[in-house]
């Protein structure tokens, strides 16, 4: 099977790039090029330009790809372990309530054995994914990772960029309760405060009023903002100024609380996928790039396949509630992706 990447945008737009892929340190201008990196953005040359580009819809995706007869898969899960997780949510919580920290992103993975099949053949439900999400795929020889995430990190077109603050968790019933839960705001209002902050930096920023966002079977806070770059920036550029947001870091964000996140991230051996900047430029010059957060999917290395959720803790934060919303994350990529 051939390398792939997968980029569809909200409203159904989607393209299909076939490697082998070339990798560069910019964005080249004529687009047509994914954004792949890790968490860590440890790879120096992001930028993916595919041999063959192909856009593509849900229902040409199979014909186009050719999966050479592979099967969808089925995969037997584990159930999580709550002993790493739990000491890590108390490390982290303890030091918010000392004010020494005011939110961190820690990651529970599920994992599972593929018994059968072939993960690649889930780009198929990545596409039909609800309209209001962006998916996502990255499939290499005997590895990969796909979703669809609902957090945009940023759109730019020329100066203009907009971005969203998505943070803060419900289930879409209990949404009254969830509007004047001070928690849940304040956990959303620190990644809105640390996205104006960042980007006041860079040109004249605007808010607009917290909203909501329903995706998949999950109610969240969206705050939608827009600001004109002083001066036009190369994507890759935009990527290390605002990634990692608090929404899957930490605030403050500096290096010894990113190396922190980073030890309970290896702790918890979170796959590498999970979090990182994910994007696609339309091909054509000047054309829209698109840079997404790789939540709410899917990872696999052989027959291992990983499924990690986040969760943000302030100091409101309970283990039990916190458990629950991590569970309620990963059954949303179970039933989008149909397992
Ligand atoms: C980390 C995840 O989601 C992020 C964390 C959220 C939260 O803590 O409320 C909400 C949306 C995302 O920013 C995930 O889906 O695993």
């Amino acid at each position: 099977m051939i390398d792939i990447a997968l980029f569809r945008l909200p409203g159904g737009r989607a393209w299909i790039g076939q490697g082998p892929f070339e990798s560069l340190a910019e964005a080249p201008a004529e687009g047509g090029v994914f954004y792949v990196n890790d968490f860590d953005l440890s790879d120096k040359r992001p930028w993916k330009k595919p041999s063959q580009l192909v856009e593509v819809s849900a229902d040409s995706l199979a014909q186009k790809a050719g999966w050479n007869g592979a099967t969808p898969p089925k995969i037997q899960w584990a159930k999580p372990s709550t002993e790493w997780f739990k000491m890590a949510f108390r490390r982290i919580r303890r030091e918010v309530l000392s004010k020494r920290l005011e939110k961190m992103v820690p990651v529970l993975t599920e994992r599972g054995t593929i018994t059968q099949g072939d993960p690649v053949r889930l780009l198929e439900k990545v596409m039909t994914a609800p309209t209001n999400t962006w998916g996502y795929g990255w499939v290499q020889a005997g590895q990969g990772f796909l979703g669809a995430t609902p957090e945009l990190l940023f759109r730019a077109q020329g100066s203009s960029v907009e971005t969203m603050a998505l943070a803060g968790t419900a289930k879409p019933g209990a949404q009254e309760a969830f509007l004047t839960d001070v928690k849940e705001i304040e956990e959303h209002e620190i990644v809105v405060r640390y996205l104006t902050e960042r980007l006041n930096a860079l040109g004249n920023v605007e808010r607009d009023p917290r909203g909501l966002c329903q995706a998949a079977n999950l109610l969240h806070f969206q705050t939608n903002l827009r600001v004109m770059l002083d001066q036009t920036m190369d994507p890759g550029a935009l990527v290390t100024q605002l990634h990692p947001t608090p929404a899957v870091g930490c605030l403050p964000r500096e290096e010894h609380w990113l190396t922190k996140l980073r030890e309970y991230r290896t702790q918890l051996d979170v796959p590498s996928f999970f979090g990182a900047p994910f994007g696609f430029i339309e091909p054509g010059q000047g054309n829209t790039c698109h840079m997404v957060v790789a939540i709410r999917g899917l990872g696999w290395t052989k027959d291992e396949a990983q499924l990690p959720s986040g969760c943000g803790i302030v100091g409101g934060s309970a283990f039990d509630h916190e458990w629950r919303e991590l569970r309620l994350k990963r059954e949303s990529v179970v039933t989008m992706l149909g397992l």
